[in-house]
């Protein structure tokens, strides 16, 4: 009800589909018209956060052995809207303490009674939608309308692992002589969860909701930049039920993030952001032997081949690249176009860029918000001077973008760009840019394309378009990447795994797959005769 999709936009078709997945959804204006909320009073470039950023046994806190306060900013006004704290050790620590003792009291808990508890802190953030959402969207940059599916995401992602609580379960297996074994699957302990600063909220829910449903704690520190909605969700989870310091909060960069992984009271380590930093993470996680999620970058191939349904394949090439500025890991940013349709193709998905309504992000008809900082905006625009430099063809968009809104100045807008002319060996189609910016390659046999398309360090997803469903499913079969869509591209509905292959990373999220990833699993031999000793 509240996505107005322009008629023949099969993308956003796409997203009320996945939002109308909640009959619940009908009454959102309603339960947020309840309660006072940020999203009644807010315009861009109003609000300030003054309230701690750190979350400890169930409250906010200032961080015992803060360091400097860094500028948190509003990407969509260049404006300073909180100060961060970055936690050293002491505070590290304490978070860590407090998630051990509610994780005594949390793993004994049974499966159902865990999950009243998610339900409610899903219940909770569906009635907080709007405020969350435009929180996230003050603090990120993306648009409203796209804040709203992430919260939505977020919401449903504690539902389904509510909904697997329960079935956490062993299995019993029969021994000779009327012994047997069983199995027990038990929590971890207390995990650490490091996220990006994209899908703050998002990323928090989807690390959390699987870890707390298999009976873990967890103490997460988000971005930097990105510090605010995961504070939220820590107080809704309070709110909820769970005991006091099962879900922390601490704030900082790479120097909290270590004194994290180092902890020797961590368990587990699930980490969301870039290949650099998901290395280190992977070696300190190898000094204390603890497992470790990586959902790492991406530079993903979309593959349209000419019996596709154009519209259908258009729309998927936008959802593929411009999403949140484009500052998506699974990006289709490698866009391999059969030859035949090439000049049909790009026509259309030039005219439908130049079309993409940029600026405030919280105006309800802002489809591309501000990038996150203005050292990445300006990352994202060498990038583009590099496919110039090396003979890429700029057909739209590339440039600033400056709004005639006067408080948006200062902002970190850009124009979403379609590249042509570009080969599989310029840097803009190999790297991972993480902006708004589309490279078109065409290729003419499915032989040839897909081993230009494995052709990359990255695994993390891929996607066809074609109406041939052998072809389509022979491809992304032939695909080397975790996540791979056939006539659609960057949709995720939570009960589906996500995640990389290759220098993407490894382990799960969402689906059923992601608890075995937040548990360990105990075998019990039991003896029912007597003991027969070799000595
Ligand atoms: N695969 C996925 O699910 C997924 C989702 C979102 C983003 N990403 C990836 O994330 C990247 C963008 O995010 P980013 O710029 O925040 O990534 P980043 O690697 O710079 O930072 C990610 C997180 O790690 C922390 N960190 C940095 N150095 C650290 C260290 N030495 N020890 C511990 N923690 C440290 C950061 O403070 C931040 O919280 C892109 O590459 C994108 O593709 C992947
Ligand atoms: C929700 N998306 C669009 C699939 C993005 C998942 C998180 C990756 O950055």
């Amino acid at each position: 009800p509240e996505v107005k999709a322009p008629s023949g936009s099969g993308g956003l078709r796409v997203y009320r589909r996945m939002l109308a997945r909640s009959r619940l959804l009908n009454l959102l204006p309603q339960l947020c018209a309840l309660r006072p909320s940020l999203a009644m009073s807010s315009v861009t470039g109003t609000v300030t956060i003054h309230q701690p950023l750190n979350y400890r046994a169930g409250a906010r806190v200032q961080p015992a052995d803060g360091g400097q306060a860094e500028d948190v900013y509003e990407p969509a006004t260049g404006r300073v809207i909180t100060k961060l704290v970055s936690s050293g050790e002491k505070e590290v620590d304490l978070a860590v303490q407090s998630a051990k003792a509610a994780f005594k009291i949390w793993s004994q808990m049974s499966g159902m009674e865990r999950s009243r508890v998610l339900l409610e802190a899903a219940r909770i953030i569906r009635e907080q939608r709007e405020e969350i959402a435009t929180l996230e969207t003050i603090n990120n940059g993306k648009s409203i309308f796209e804040a709203r599916v992430d919260i939505d995401i977020s919401w449903q992602c504690l539902e389904y692992y509510a909904g697997l609580a329960g079935s956490l379960a062993g299995e019993h297996i029969q021994l000779p002589g009327g012994s047997f074994g069983y199995t027990r699957r038990e929590p971890l302990g207390v995990c650490a969860g490091i996220g990006a600063w994209n899908y703050p909220f998002q990323v928090a829910c989807w690390k959390a909701a699987p870890a707390l449903a298999c009976g873990n704690a967890m103490v997460f520190k988000p971005s930097p930049f990105t510090p605010l909605t995961v504070v939220r969700l820590a107080e809704i989870f309070t709110e909820a039920g769970v005991p006091k310091g099962l879900f922390n909060v601490v704030q900082g960069g790479a120097a909290t993030g270590q004194f994290l992984c180092h902890h020797p009271d961590v368990a587990k380590i699930s980490f969301t952001g870039s290949v650099p930093t998901g290395i280190k993470i992977m070696g300190m996680a190898a000094k204390g032997i603890k497992p470790v999620t990586l959902e790492l970058g991406g530079k993903s191939p979309l593959i349209i081949f000419s019996d596709c349904a154009l519209e259908n394949a258009v729309n998927g090439a936008l959802m593929a690249n411009f999403l949140t500025q484009g500052e998506v890991c699974c990006n289709g940013t490698r866009v391999f176009v059969e030859r035949k349709i090439l000049d049909v193709f790009t026509k259309e998905v030039v005219k439908r860029t130049q079309k993409i309504k940029i600026g405030d992000p919280l105006l309800e008809d802002t489809r591309m918000g501000a990038l996150i900082n203005r050292p990445h905006l300006d990352r994202v625009q060498g990038f583009i001077k590099q496919a110039k430099e090396q003979g890429a063809e700029v057909l739209c968009g590339g440039d600033l973008y400056v709004p005639d809104d006067p408080k948006l100045k200062n902002g970190y807008y850009m124009q979403p760009c379609v590249l042509g002319n570009c080969t599989d060996d310029m840097t803009c189609v190999k790297e991972e840019i993480f902006g708004p910016v589309m490279s078109i390659l065409p290729f003419d046999t499915e032989e040839e394309v897909v081993e230009r398309a494995n052709n990359t360090k990255f695994g993390l997803a891929g996607g066809v378009f074609t109406r041939d469903i052998q072809k389509a499913h022979r491809v992304v079969a032939a695909l080397k990447a975790g996540m791979c869509f056939i006539n659609n591209y960057n949709i995720s509905p939570v009960e589906l795994p996500f995640g990389g292959y290759k220098a993407s990373g490894f382990g799960r999220e969402n689906g059923r797959a992601a608890m075995e990833y937040y548990s360990q699993l105990k075998t019990v031999c039991v003896e029912m005769g007597d003991v027969e000793s070799v000595f």
